[in-house]
């Protein structure tokens, strides 16, 4: 498992992590509403890629104990996850701070490649 980082420097370098990929975890911050398109972008740049043809994705809607933070259903609508195709993919919200919702997200993640 590889953590990688998010900043716009570091975005280049993702690629070379995609080979052998059965999945991929964004975290996205709910509550950042201005930057949602930028996250949208190179997610789905990312899932163009060839390498990635076959990973599950798992979209984390972190940060919900922030007040005004957007819904795991507004940002999914704002990431245009349903525009992917011939993908599984799978929305969760979450809060890094509480620890709400991450099992569920991890557990959809074993769910896929449980048995690969
Ligand atoms: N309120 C709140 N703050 C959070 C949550 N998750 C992360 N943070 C805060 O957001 C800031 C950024 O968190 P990081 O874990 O550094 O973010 P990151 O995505 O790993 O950053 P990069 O690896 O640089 O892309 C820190 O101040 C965290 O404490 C959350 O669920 N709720």
């Amino acid at each position: 498992m590889w953590d990688i980082g998010g900043q716009e420097s570091l975005r280049t370098s993702w690629k070379t992590y995609y080979t052998n990929t059965k999945a991929v975890i964004m975290v996205v911050d709910s509550s950042d509403t201005d930057r949602l398109h930028i996250a949208k972008r190179e997610l789905h740049q990312m899932v163009e890629s060839e390498s990635l043809s076959e990973a599950s994705v798992l979209i984390f809607a972190n940060k919900q104990d922030v007040k005004g933070a957007l819904s795991s259903a507004k940002v999914s609508e704002a990431l245009g996850l349903t525009t992917l195709k011939d993908r599984q993919w799978h929305i969760q919200a979450c809060s890094a701070l509480t620890g709400d919702g991450l099992y569920d997200g991890l557990d959809w993640i074993v769910a896929q490649i449980g048995g690969q």
